[in-house]
């Protein structure tokens, strides 16, 4: 494992800084959290694959968000014509036809109820914290480090690919049509993450400035293994907290 503190401080060409914020992806990516490797395997009951759907609906509906913020803070038109598509991917036409409809859609084939998974009051502490972090990162930190902590979804691929397939072989309630959410997905983060990567390799000019993007998608993979390790604690250790969704019955 690799200490990313300090990685640039000698400066480092546009390749190697490429080759590490690859590398933060391939060492800390949510991927490698034991709770996506229980869900692949076949091991998560019905109840917490609903507790994963409902949670992860808070980190779904923050991102337009957080897009609109980083959109705010671009002064070139030509940046903002390109982010912009990552919120008309999310909201679609009219708010309810595009990623956040079809989240909502594969949390209600779960079984879930649809004003629960909106209202995202039954979502647990940790989650609404994560993802209140993320968006306060974007409101706060360079537009530099805004665009790079959204870098993690270079690996995205990755885990879709290794998610979908295993789920359907895995879990005879879900169906192709459960899992549509992911179908536009890896596309729509290639093209997001190519954008951005060529952002961050540009901006990126000094040693303080490739810390600091790096910085960034550590701290985007850390909100990502929090949400995970949260939902551990709760739905596989059985430490839910007050208030927090409860699964109806196991299975
Ligand atoms: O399925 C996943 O594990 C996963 C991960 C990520 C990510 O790495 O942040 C995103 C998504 N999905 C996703 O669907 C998505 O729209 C998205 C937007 C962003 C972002 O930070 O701007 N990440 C992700």
């Amino acid at each position: 494992m690799s200490d990313f503190h300090d990685v640039a401080k000698n400066g480092l060409s546009t390749a190697e800084l490429e080759a590490v914020l690859r590398r933060v992806g391939t060492e800390r990516y949510h991927n490698r959290h034991p709770l996506h490797h229980r869900m692949t395997s076949g091991g998560m009951s019905k109840g917490e694959l609903q507790a994963w759907a409902l949670n992860r609906y808070c980190y779904q509906a923050v991102i337009p968000r957080k897009d609109a913020i980083i959109l705010a803070r671009a002064t070139d038109p030509a940046f903002r014509a390109a982010w912009r598509k990552r919120i008309e991917d999310h909201d679609g036409e009219d708010g309810w036809s595009g990623g956040i409809a079809r989240w909502l859609h594969l949390a209600t084939s779960l079984g879930l109820d649809a004003e629960a998974v909106k209202g995202e009051n039954l979502a647990l502490p940790a989650t609404r914290f994560a993802v209140g972090a993320y968006f306060s990162f974007c409101a706060n930190a360079t537009l530099l480090e805004a665009v790079a902590s959204s870098l993690t979804e270079l690996f995205s691929p990755v885990i879709i690919g290794e998610r979908v397939p295993a789920m359907l072989a895995k879990y005879e309630y879900i169906t192709e049509d459960t899992l549509a959410y992911f179908s536009r997905r890896p596309e729509q983060a290639s093209r997001d993450s190519d954008f951005a990567l060529d952002y961050v390799l540009r901006h990126a000019d000094t040693p303080e400035r490739q810390q600091a993007a790096i910085d960034a998608l550590v701290l985007k993979c850390d909100i990502l293994w929090a949400m995970l390790d949260a939902l551990q604690h709760a739905y596989q250790a059985g430490n839910i907290p007050p208030g927090a969704f409860r699964p109806e019955q196991e299975s």
